[in-house]
């Protein structure tokens, strides 16, 4: 849901140009990630880079198992590497405070809060919105929350429960989640790979509009190769465990990108290509 690098964010900066001389947001430096200890050890990420500057929008994508959610954790400092180094806002990942928004596949929520409730909870959680929920600034609050879930469709959903809505209705509301305290990174694990291919297509264009808004950094793992390209400023492709990044190429194309777009014939021939790369690269296809 939220986790939140020793406390608020940091000054942002969201008028960068992705790849064009901005301030880095993440950096993975040789970082390696080796699971377990002694003969029960498994390698899941190879030393790996990766630079991601202010702004952009990095769509992960990769054969299963190869290591896409092990670059979220360190990202967000659940994981540290075995070796090398994850820089996130410039410093090592956890000296500096930086707010981070995440969204998993399964959106959890609190079964005994409302659906507006749930979408405040990192308001009650990190600084400085802590203090000044504490400080009745509630009504405030309330208001950035239903605004929100406005965005996403969900208009007077606010006082459901999470078991009224749908799967589709819950994954809106963990965007909302995510989102609430304006977090500089965003980091989205499979967000939409539990629903249905309309109500996955419609999010996408929910999630284009939020992230133009404010333009988060925003790293997010995919096994839908057209939704990273309908998504992403950048793609970048993973070998098979112990993964590495071993392509990494930008999305042309113009925004506010839309579905039938990704019927286009450059559309297409990236998504295919990226499928190419990622099959290629499986030691058990020919
Ligand atoms: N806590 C852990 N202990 C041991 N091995 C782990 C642990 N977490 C992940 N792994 C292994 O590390 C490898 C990479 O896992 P990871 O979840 O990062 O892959 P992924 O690319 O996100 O996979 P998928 O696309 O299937 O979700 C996998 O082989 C996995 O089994």
């Amino acid at each position: 849901m939220l986790t939140e690098q020793q406390s608020t964010r940091a000054t942002p900066s969201f008028d960068v140009v992705p790849g064009e001389g901005g301030r880095e947001a993440i950096k993975l430096e040789k970082a390696e990630v080796v699971y377990g200890r002694g003969k029960r050890t498994t390698q899941a990420l190879a030393p790996t880079q990766l630079r991601v500057e202010k702004g952009e929008f990095v769509a992960l994508v990769g054969p299963s198992g190869c290591g896409k959610s092990t670059i979220l954790k360190l990202v967000s400092n659940l994981l540290a590497p075995s070796s090398g180094h994850v820089h996130v806002g410039g410093r090592e990942v956890g000296a500096k405070r930086v707010g981070v928004g995440m969204a998993f596949q399964n959106p959890t929520m609190l079964p005994w809060l409302s659906v507006r409730d749930n979408v405040m909870l990192p308001l009650k959680i990190v600084p400085p919105f802590r203090s000044r929920f504490r400080k009745a600034r509630k009504g405030e609050f309330r208001d950035r929350a239903d605004a929100l879930l406005e965005k996403v469709g969900l208009k007077g959903f606010g006082d459901k429960q999470p078991w009224q809505l749908s799967g589709g209705m819950l994954q809106r509301a963990s965007l909302c989640r995510a989102l609430i305290h304006e977090p500089e990174l965003l980091l989205l694990d499979e967000p939409f790979g539990a629903l249905d291919q309309f109500t996955r297509e419609e999010l996408w264009g929910i999630l284009q509009n939020l992230w133009l808004e404010s333009k988060p950094t925003v790293l997010l793992v995919t096994h839908d190769l057209r939704e990273a390209a309908f998504l992403g400023t950048r793609i970048c492709v993973m070998s098979p465990r112990p993964g590495k990044i071993i392509d990494d190429q930008p999305v042309p194309m113009a925004r506010p990108r839309t579905i039938s777009m990704t019927y286009d014939q450059d559309f297409v021939r990236l998504t295919q290509q990226l499928r190419e790369l990622i099959t290629h690269s499986r030691p058990d296809v020919a």
